[in-house]
C-alpha cells in the first residue's frame, strides 16, 4: 500500500493505490482505502484490511454520533484523538494500522497521522504504507506550498505511480481527491498501468523535442 496526503494553500490532496495482498498473492486491485467519513472528513487505510476496515468505519460511526449530540460536525483533531485513543488501548493486542485522518473544520485545512500503538501527530504532508518511501522521494523532491491545484493533483498522482511501479505490495487505481473549506471532491481514480504509458510517451516526447 501508498498512501499521502498534503497541505497546499489550494487546500489538501489525498492520493492512495488500490492493491491488497495477502503474501505474494495479489487479494484485490480495487481497494477503497479512502474512508468517506463525513463531506468534510477523509480517513485513509494502510497495514491489516480488516483492522483499517473495521476500525475506521467505527470511527464514522463516532464521528455521526458525535454530530447528533453535538448538533455541529467533529472537528479533525477531536476525530483522530478518538482514532488515537481507541488504538491505544488495544497496544499490545497486534492491530495494524497506518491512517491519516484528514479534512476542513472551523480551524481550517487538518491532517493527522494516526497509527496501531496510538500515535498521533499533526502535520502538513505524510505518505503510510509499504510503498511511502519511494512516494516521499518524489514528494521531497517537488513539494512546495504555493502549488497551483493542478500541479498538486498532479504531484499527488505522481508520487503514488513511482510508489506503485517500485513497490510490488501496492498497485491498482489510483483515487485522489481534493478537499477545500467546501468539503471534499474526487478528483480522479487513474488506472496506474495507463499512467505509465502516459508518462512513457511523455518521455518519448519530451527526448525528441
Ligand atoms: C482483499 C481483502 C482482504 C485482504 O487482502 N486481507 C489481507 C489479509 C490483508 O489484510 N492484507 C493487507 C496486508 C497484510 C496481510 N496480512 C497482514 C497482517 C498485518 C498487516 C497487514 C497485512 C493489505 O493488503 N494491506 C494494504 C492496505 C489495505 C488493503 C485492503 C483494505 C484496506 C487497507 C496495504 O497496506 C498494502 C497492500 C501493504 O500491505 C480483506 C478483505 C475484506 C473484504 C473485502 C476484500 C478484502
Amino acid at each position: 500500500t501508498t498512501t499521502l496526503a498534503f497541505k497546499f494553500n489550494g487546500g489538501i490532496i489525498v492520493s492512495v493505490d488500490s492493491r491488497a495482498t495477502q503474501g505474494n498473492y495479489i487479494s484485490s486491485q480495487t481497494v477503497k482505502k479512502v474512508i468517506e467519513m463525513n463531506p468534510y472528513l477523509l480517513g485513509t487505510m494502510a497495514g491489516g484490511a480488516a483492522d483499517c476496515s473495521y476500525w475506521e468505519r467505527r470511527l464514522n460511526l463516532q464521528c455521526r454520533m458525535y454530530e447528533l449530540r453535538n448538533g455541529r460536525r467533529i472537528t479533525v483533531a477531536a476525530a483522530s484523538k478518538l482514532l488515537a485513543g481507541t488504538m491505544a488501548s488495544y497496544r499490545g493486542y497486534g492491530l495494524s494500522m497506518g491512517t491519516m485522518i484528514t479534512g476542513w473544520d472551523e480551524t481550517g485545512p487538518q491532517l493527522y497521522y494516526v497509527d496501531d500503538d496510538g500515535t498521533r501527530l499533526k502535520g502538513k504532508m505524510f505518505s503510510v504504507g509499504s510503498g511511502s518511501t519511494f512516494a516521499y522521494g518524489v514528494l521531497d523532491n517537488y513539494y512546495r506550498e504555493d502549488l497551483t491545484l493542478e500541479e498538486a493533483i498532479d504531484l499527488g498522482k505522481r508520487a503514488i505511480y513511482h510508489a506503485t511501479y517500485r513497490d510490488a505490495a501496492s498497485g491498482g487505481i489510483n483515487n485522489l481527491y481534493h478537499v477545500t473549506k467546501d468539503g471534499w471532491v474526487k478528483i480522479h481514480a487513474i488506472d496506474v498501468n495507463d499512467m505509465h504509458y502516459e508518462f512513457e510517451e511523455e518521455k518519448r516526447n519530451e527526448m525528441s523535442s
